[in-house]
């Protein structure tokens, strides 16, 4: 059988994973030229690279098609209902750091935790006439840590594909759930983090798709071993 691993083609996680890779002792080579889809692992017939985006790489592993893949923490568990049932996170690898966070107008001078942001949505239709409403990418995150650990339920989610951190003030939305890493984009907005708005501190991590097949299968174990033991 051979052991398929999606690696980052593209964006932020591109060369720190084929660094990891390499460190493991897995130099990883594309079929073709640069810009091929498919790669190969030097000297190893029983591995080979997909060469996905991050978004697909958590896709892919969630459909089974790649065993495994590097990707972010967030993606996957964004991506997949009961994600820990489904795939394995085997190693956290150092990189692509950043947080899930739910952030509000800085003037909201009353709202630093999710109990006050609580008390807001349950005030919101009495005073606004309509539901208190969050821009994210990231829904099935919002609607657990709301719903699910903080028993928020008058809200509504209203899908964002980009400038997020603009909805507040253009008024699409009227606070936030995104990604921060460097928080400047969130200061720049006037946003602020609820001091228990962490909803996740995601990274990229090696993540496998849990397969019978894999049970007992020497290059599955080598995969996880070299990995971790490149950190
Ligand atoms: N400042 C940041 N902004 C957004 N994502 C970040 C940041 N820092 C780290 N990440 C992580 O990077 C991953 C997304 O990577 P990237 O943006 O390169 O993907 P992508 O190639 O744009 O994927 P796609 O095009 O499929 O959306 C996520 O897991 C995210 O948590
Ligand atoms: O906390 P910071 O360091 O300011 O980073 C956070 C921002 O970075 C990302 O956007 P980016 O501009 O990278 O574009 P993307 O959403 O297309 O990845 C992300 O969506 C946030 O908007």
């Amino acid at each position: 059988m051979t052991i398929t691993i999606g690696l980052p083609s593209k964006g932020r996680m591109k060369e720190d994973s084929s660094a990891v890779l390499a460190r493991a002792g897995f130099t990883v080579t594309a079929v073709g030229n640069d810009r091929s889809y498919r790669g190969r692992v030097e000297g190893r017939d029983d591995i080979e690279i997909a060469f996905l985006s991050a978004s697909e790489i958590s896709r892919e592993i969630a459909a089974g098609t790649v065993d495994f893949g590097v990707t972010g923490e967030d993606l996957v568990r964004e991506g997949l209902a009961e994600a820990d049932a489904r795939v394995e996170f085997c190693a956290r690898l150092g990189f692509g750091h950043a947080d899930v966070v739910v952030a509000v107008p800085e003037i909201w001078l009353d709202v630093d935790t999710m109990a006050d942001l609580g008390d807001v949505a349950a005030d919101f239709r009495a005073r606004h006439g309509r539901r208190l409403t969050i821009a994210t990418k990231y829904w099935r995150l919002t609607q657990q840590f709301f719903s699910g650990n903080h028993g928020i339920q008058l809200y509504r989610i209203v899908e964002s594909l980009g400038a997020t951190e603009g909805a507040p003030a253009s008024g699409s939305a009227d606070i936030i759930v995104d990604i921060t890493s460097t928080g400047s984009t969130l200061v720049a907005n006037h946003l602020k983090i609820l001091t228990d708005g962490v909803i996740l501190k995601s990274e990229a991590c090696l993540v496998r798709a849990r397969k019978p097949e894999h049970e007992g299968n020497p290059v599955v174990a080598e995969v996880i071993a070299a990995v971790r033991g490149a950190l």
